[in-house]
């Protein structure tokens, strides 16, 4: 038996930042070295993301995970037991091929996801290695621009608001401790100019505000309030990202805004958005369409995609199959990464190599309910993604990932890249 060889995979029920329960693995290797990792869980997923199984019953209402759990102790445990900790994709391969199904439903994507993660952890220990080393090599020096949600509405937020991220951009920086620095800053100023005009400053589940506006673009003005009264330049120094998650929205071939209700057609929607990013700095929309509607996304990356980021989340779902729809049909320019969407390590890698070989741009994200699981940032730098998805500066679930990345940029030191608009 090898000493870098699996002696054990075992699983446990954790609870995500939502309270509700989550999946954690840890895999124990002959030498006795142990790794863990924990997959979070989305509030508005996808249609076409891989299963996160879930038990029946009145346990958790219904939200138990204890059976993806047995799946780890019992099925995966017994398929792993003896493999060489180095071979991430026959690790991974095998718990497809056992699972057999197209989307992970019977062994669960939260179970083979946690396995996966905790795997390749395990192997950067056995080799004495920094995470983001073991997965990128001497190439992965790219800290990732963070996206900081913090205005939140939509499906995490209990307020009228009903575009579900907005996202600070600090592509002035120069670093990504420079970016830290900045969006924190412009959070502190948003809560004071929140409180200076009477709204609310309780948060959503993402760490960002969540007061009720009168509109929409109101959520825009107050950003660039922000970023102007923090001392930035709106646009230059920091810029603006929308999640608008709008499959959340699609009904019966028109589009409904839940909380205003608000009724709009596709072309309708499109001119919102258009709006949007010819009055405020708004760089990149997130899902400003449905996720079955590649026509209407091609029209919109038509429209304005020479300037503005195009981002498919519930239209890819990190799977590269849909990417390639998407790439042949030039529907977007840009894909959000959920590895628990597709659930393994290996096909998180391989959509993001896709989209990078076809011109898109890559932003690693976070789910609506985290854990303090923070593989995400190694993976950004790792696979040069450029972009980082992961909630406010705030609350311990979403700052866990920026403190991993301020080490990494850390021990990166001179070799650390920052993607700067001041650089370019
Ligand atoms: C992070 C997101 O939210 P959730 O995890 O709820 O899908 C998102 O839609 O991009
Ligand atoms: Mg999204």
């Amino acid at each position: 038996m090898n000493i870098t060889s699996i002696k054990k995979v075992s699983g446990r029920q954790i609870f995500d930042s939502r309270g509700t329960p989550t999946v954690e693995a840890t895999v124990e290797l002959q030498n006795g070295l142990t790794a863990c990792a924990s997959v979070p869980s989305g509030a508005s997923t996808g249609q076409y993301e891989a299963c996160e199984l879930r038990d029946g019953g009145k346990e958790y209402q219904g939200k138990g995970v204890e059976k993806a759990v047995s799946n780890i102790n019992g099925k995966i445990n017994s398929a792993l037991q003896g493999k060489c900790i180095f071979g991430q994709q026959e690790l991974d391969q095998t718990m497809i091929a056992l699972d057999g199904t197209d989307n992970k439903s019977r062994l669960g994507a939260n179970a083979i996801l946690a396995v996966s993660l905790a795997c390749a952890k395990a192997g950067a220990k056995a080799s004495n290695m920094e995470f983001y080393r073991y997965l990128g090599g001497m190439d992965g020096v790219t800290l990732p621009v963070p996206m900081m949600n913090i205005l939140n509405g939509g499906a995490h937020a209990s307020n009228n608001v009903d575009i579900q991220e907005f996202m600070i951009r600090p592509v002035g920086a120069q670093s990504f401790r420079e970016a830290m620095k900045i969006g924190t800053e412009v959070y502190h100023q948003l809560k004071k100019v929140l409180h200076s005009k009477g709204l609310s400053t309780t948060v959503g589940d993402e760490g960002g505000f969540a007061p009720d506006l009168e509109d929409d673009e109101q959520a825009l003005q107050l950003l660039v309030e922000a970023i102007e009264g923090a001392g930035y330049q709106p646009g230059k120094e920091v810029n603006i990202a929308i999640d608008a998650a709008a499959s959340e929205w699609f009904q019966n071939g028109k589009y409904f805004f839940p909380k205003k209700k608000k009724e709009l057609t596709r072309e309708e929607l499109i001119s919102y958005f258009e709006r949007f990013c010819e009055k405020y700095p708004v760089v990149s929309i997130e899902d400003p369409l449905g996720e079955e509607d590649f026509p209407g996304f091609t029209e919109i990356t038509r429209q304005i995609g020479n300037k503005v980021q195009i981002v498919g989340d519930d239209l890819f779902v990190t799977n590269p199959k849909r990417l390639q729809k998407g790439i042949e049909q030039q529907s977007a320019n840009a894909i959000l990464i959920k590895p628990n969407q597709i659930g393994s390590l290996s096909e998180t890698m391989l959509s993001i190599r896709l989209a990078q070989q076809n011109g898109y741009q890559t932003i690693i994200s976070h789910r609506s309910g985290e854990t303090e699981d923070t593989s995400i940032a190694d993976i950004s730098v790792a696979l040069n993604a450029g972009q980082i998805k992961t909630g406010a500066p705030a609350r311990t679930d979403r700052v866990c990932k920026y403190n991993r990345l301020l080490k990494i940029e850390q021990l990166l030191g001179d070799a650390a890249v920052y993607p700067s608009s001041r650089s370019r």
